[in-house]
């Protein structure tokens, strides 16, 4: 570990010789004194021992404490853990030299560019002094000078601080500096819902005995859904249809069924080798599966009927293979589709009868138009007459255009509740118009009933102490509780899954005093993101599926369309790029009439996305962080050393900002442990970085790289510092000067990034795709594993039909 002026370290077993108090005095204030322990005594041996316990055992002190302090004061940015109850006495600097020490500090931080701006550094800490004045014994914590929590530090007699100096050790701070965390004027807004049931049975639509029975007993399903009960005999019909419900309302059985009783009534009896009769667009491979599922269990009686699925990331061989042999119900992601347009020749699509887009505005986002124009021409150019469905819980200006190229006078299905409909006339059931829903019905979603929506902000040092808090609240001390959390790209969430797994895991060994016995064994992390490959991708999607717990990180490869039962939270750690992308996300839970609830976690900076969500008749209440923290009151696994054997009856802020330090200093002591394991979490943060700099131009005013406060973000990736290499005016710098000579090189970035945001969709064809995984596969976790920048061509073009007419979103920023 790297000592600079701005860390000082302490540990329990370097201070054989020093002496402590008693309890009692431990707990006294603290002095103002400044204390440095003399090298080669406690402070000195302390560098390069441990404290006793694994978790405290190298406490860190961060950026400098604000320059008009007086020297006393103008320590580094640290706070103070209470070390070991084991007697000893520290040897003590003489002021003087103190003194200097903070100059030579101040002297550092002034010339370094990590330190706070001005504005910030003079910003208070996030619990407002009064607040921990009032409960708390007033301290002071020193780092090579001293510094303090608590207004009252002056009046506390020089004695007891002195005494206290003596039990404290420091560590960085995470709670000075901060940005203040404004209020949250929310404004309530009445939320768009659907009910989902209705009391109409299957067996009410005239389908197959055979079909009926399936939906029966092998799906266990008796009474439709709303959308299911407008959509089908709409589809039996031969309509084509616009689906619009809310997340986890059923729609997938809502075009499965019409498509499965439409092929099985063929007077000519279907021929495996007649090809596809119905094709299914999806845009991820884990809902290709999904829906695969489903086609095949309700296929079981209607066994010449053959269904298959080809995605990106499958043997490309064995697709041929199958298709060779006929495929009737095809599904599959546009990218491996179009592959096998150009490379297959037993692919045909005269007999096509069905055309359906499930999730249709993500397929359209993700810049798949030219894509989609290959398919639809490949499909035009053998077949005309067929039905076709576009399906989404939103739906978007992008779907519209799709649908104006894709459908013939087609039903538009939107299931608003009987309270919407009052407002929006236009909001009926089914609408026989070909241009569904625009402005304010387009701009909002329907939110399943029983999903509770939270919002917490946090400031960037301590997001990520926030959400292990939450992850171990809800899913160490909450029985059966199964979590998903989203981050912006593959990266991020390699990163939080190692972190958390070499961290978390293992500081939960043995259940503690207090813990449910069995909550270390509660525990269990999974990832899921467009950069694994596909056999682990599907052996995770199946795992969390049948899991009853877990915490599953995942970028937005998981946000659409996926069914994952009994999904209780849905965290967002990086808000999503779009109201719809937020909606699809939170959708992972509360479906079908379940209770659910979600967390979007947002700097304080932030904050004016609540509104945001607002506009679109989102509503979120507010979970304020200290409570999200509090948490680790109930963990002894973080427990600062000054509470001892104790048992403390009230926790006051100052514990739980103790072991919210503990926890940020297990962290950085992982993240520090190895160069490797540093340039990984700096490759994660310049992720996260990259991913920030791309939402689109209207949340620019919201998300803006240059609100960032690189050092404090830095922190929430375990860094003690923000690399000297990611500093935002350099990226300012590089977008305000297009002559600059690395012109080219931002170009080629930007391709890399267009490939990347393809590569979940990719068809996994590409052989310098498979060369850079399979180099990947046996580095360190977090070295670059996310490559596919590499790939060859980047895909961001129009198709022919689509020009002038589908721009492409720039909502598409998510690195999956
Ligand atoms: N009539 C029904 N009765 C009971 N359960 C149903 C019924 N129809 C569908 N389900 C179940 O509801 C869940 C959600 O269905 P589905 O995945 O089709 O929702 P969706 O509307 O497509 O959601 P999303 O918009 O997130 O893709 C599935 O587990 C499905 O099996």
């Amino acid at each position: 570990m790297a000592l600079g002026q701005s860390e000082s370290f302490t540990s329990v077993n370097s201070r054989a010789e020093c002496k402590l108090p008693s309890l009692e005095g431990r707990r006294a204030a603290f002095g103002v004194e400044p204390f440095r322990p003399r090298r080669g005594s406690c402070a000195g041996s302390s560098r390069a021992s441990h404290v006793g316990s694994r978790f405290a055992s190298r406490l860190h002190a961060g950026p400098p404490a604000a320059p008009r302090a007086p020297p006393a004061m103008a320590a580094a940015d640290v706070s103070l853990l209470d070390v070991a109850a084991a007697p000893r006495t520290f040897s003590r600097r003489p002021r003087a030299q103190a003194g200097q020490q903070a100059k030579a500090t101040k002297r550092k931080y002034r010339a370094s560019s990590e330190a706070p701006p001005a504005k910030r550094r003079n910003e208070t800490s996030f619990l407002p002094a009064k607040k921990t004045s009032v409960k708390e014994t007033p301290r002071t914590f020193k780092g090579n000078t001293q510094k303090t929590f608590s207004p009252k530090k002056y009046s506390v007699s020089t004695n007891d601080r002195n005494q206290e100096d003596k039990r404290c050790i420091k560590t960085s701070s995470l709670f000075k500096n901060n940005p203040e965390i404004p209020e949250l004027h929310r404004p309530v807004v009445k939320q768009v819902q659907e009910k989902v049931f209705t009391s109409a049975a299957f067996h009410e639509l005239g389908l197959h005995p055979h079909l009926i029975s399936t939906i029966n007993t092998v799906l266990k399903m008796s009474s439709m859904t709303r959308v299911q009960k407008q959509t089908i005999p709409a589809l039996l019909e031969g309509r084509d249809a616009l689906v619009r419900s809310q997340t986890g309302s059923g729609k997938t059985l809502a075009y499965c069924i019409p498509v499965v009783q439409s092929l099985q009534a063929m007077q000519s009896k279907i021929q495996r080798s007649d090809g596809p009769y119905a094709l299914v667009l999806v845009p991820t491979r884990e809902l290709a599966l999904q829906s695969f599922d489903t086609v095949q269990k309700l296929l079981k009686p209607f066994t010449w009927i053959v269904p298959g699925v080809l995605m990106g990331g499958e043997k490309r061989k064995s697709e041929k293979a199958r298709l060779r042999k006929g495929i009737n119900i095809l599904i599959s992601t546009p990218g491996r589709l179009v592959d096998h347009i150009k490379s297959t020749k037993n692919i045909h699509f005269s007999r096509i009868r069905w055309l359906v887009f499930d999730e249709a505005d993500r397929i359209l986002d993700l810049g798949f138009e030219k894509d989609i124009t290959i398919i639809l021409n490949a499909i035009n150019a053998e077949c005309q007459e067929r039905q076709n469905v576009l399906l989404s819980a939103t739906l978007t200006e992008g779907v519209t255009r799709l649908a104006d190229i894709s459908l013939h006078s087609p039903v538009t299905i939107s299931v608003l509740d009987e309270s919407h409909d009052q407002f929006n006339p236009k909001g009926k059931v089914a609408q026989e118009v070909s241009h569904p829903q625009t402005g304010d019905e387009l701009d909002s979603f329907a939110i399943p009933e029983r999903l509770d929506q939270h919002v917490t902000l946090v400031p960037s040092k301590l997001r990520l102490v926030s959400l292990a808090a939450f992850i171990l609240q809800k899913c160490k001390f909450e029985k059966d509780q199964k979590m998903i959390v989203f981050f912006s790209s593959c990266e991020l969430v390699e990163f939080h899954y190692n972190l958390f797994l070499q961290t978390l895991l293992s500081s939960s060994g043995t259940p503690a005093l207090g813990q449910l016995p069995s909550a270390s064994t509660r525990l269990k992390f999974l990832r899921l993101h467009g950069n694994m490959e596909q056999e682990e991708r599907t052996a995770v999607f199946q795992e969390f599926s049948h899991s009853k717990r877990g915490v599953l990180l995942c970028t937005d490869v998981a946000a659409r369309g996926l069914d994952l039962p009994q999904v209780t939270w849905i965290v967002q750690y990086n808000a999503p790029s779009s109201p719809a992308e937020y909606i699809h996300r939170i959708g992972r839970t509360a479906r079908i009439g379940c209770h659910g609830s979600s967390l979007l976690i947002l700097a304080p900076s932030e904050a004016e996305y609540v509104n945001s969500l607002a506009s679109h008749k989102i509503n979120v209440s507010e979970i304020k962080m200290e409570d999200i923290l509090s948490v680790l009151t109930r963990d002894d696994c973080f427990k600062g050393r000054r509470w001892g054997n104790q048992k403390s009856h009230a926790v006051g802020p100052q514990e739980i900002r103790e072991r919210a330090t503990v926890l940020q200093t297990i962290f950085e002591d992982y993240v520090h442990s190895s160069e490797k394991r540093v340039s990984w979490a700096k490759q994660a943060l310049q992720s996260f970085i990259r991913a920030y700099a791309t939402y689109p131009r209207e949340l620019k005013h919201i998300f803006h790289v240059r609100s960032l406060h690189l050092g404090h973000v830095a922190k929430s990736f375990g860094l003690r510092d923000a690399p000297q290499n990611l500093s935002v005016s350099a990226i300012k710098k590089r977008k305000a000067n297009p002559k600059r000579p690395d012109l080219h090189k931002k170009m080629r970035s930007k391709h890399h990034l267009a490939e990347i945001l393809r590569s979940e969709y990719s068809s996994g064809m590409e052989a310098s795709v498979a060369k850079v995984k399979k180099q990947n596969k046996h580095k360190e976790p977090g070295r670059q594993p996310l490559q596919l920048g590499l790939q060859p061509a980047p895909c961001l073009g129009r198709g022919k039909k689509l020009r002038n007419r589908e721009k492409p979103r720039k909502t598409s920023r998510k690195v999956f």
